[in-house]
């Protein structure tokens, strides 16, 4: 059905990993994350990168990572959070193919954050901190989507509406 892949945007736990893995399990694609390739490529967690050599380092790694992924074959790519703040990554990637934006209500990021509070950039921040940012990549995230799709119920009614959007998409085209 998807003849490039799919790359899911949104901030820091709105789901795609989750939500991710769900679409590819429904489309029959493989699924990748590019926290994930940059990892295996680099040895190091982004976390352990953000510790060890600063967020300018880690930018340049995911950078190299969007690279890779835009030439890869129909799939669904699930970015981290800061991928679409820079330019370089939003034109990149939505040449390569159909970026979705999960918009997950601040809430329940925070919710979900807080359950799991060592990712990198949420450490000595505060709430109001964390939504003011959250406001900021909206910003990003909805210059570069070709669909926003909320994440307020389950994983997989949010994966379902993707695929909605897919199939339409797909009609358009031919027609
Ligand atoms: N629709 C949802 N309903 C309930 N929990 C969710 C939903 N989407 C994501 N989560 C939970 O939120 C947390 C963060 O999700 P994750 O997929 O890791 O986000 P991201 O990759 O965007 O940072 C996980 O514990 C996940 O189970
Ligand atoms: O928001 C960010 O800038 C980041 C989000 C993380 O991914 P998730 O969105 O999966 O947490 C990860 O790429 C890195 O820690 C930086
Ligand atoms: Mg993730």
């Amino acid at each position: 059905m998807i003849t490039k892949p799919v790359f899911l945007c949104g901030y820091t736990s709105s789901g795609k990993t989750t939500v991710g893995k769900e679409l590819a399990k429904q489309l029959g694609v493989p699924f990748f994350d590019t926290d994930k390739l940059l990892e295996q490529q680099a040895g190091q967690t982004p976390q352990q990168v953000f510790a060890e050599k600063g967020e300018s380092y880690f930018r340049d790694l995911e950078h190299e990572i969007a690279l890779q992924t835009a030439d890869y074959p129909p799939c669904v790519i699930s970015t981290g959070g800061g991928m679409l703040t820079s330019e370089r990554n939003g034109t990149l990637l939505s040449q390569a193919g159909t970026i979705v934006y999960l918009n997950r209500p601040f809430e329940a990021c925070y919710r979900s954050l807080m359950q799991n509070p060592d990712r990198p950039l949420i450490k000595n921040n505060t709430k109001e901190e964390l939504r003011e940012r959250y406001e900021k990549r909206a910003v990003s995230y909805r210059t570069y989507a070709d669909f926003t799709v909320k994440n307020d119920r389950t994983p997989q009614l949010t994966a379902q509406r993707i695929m909605e959007f897919l199939k339409a998409k797909q009609t358009t085209k031919q027609t």
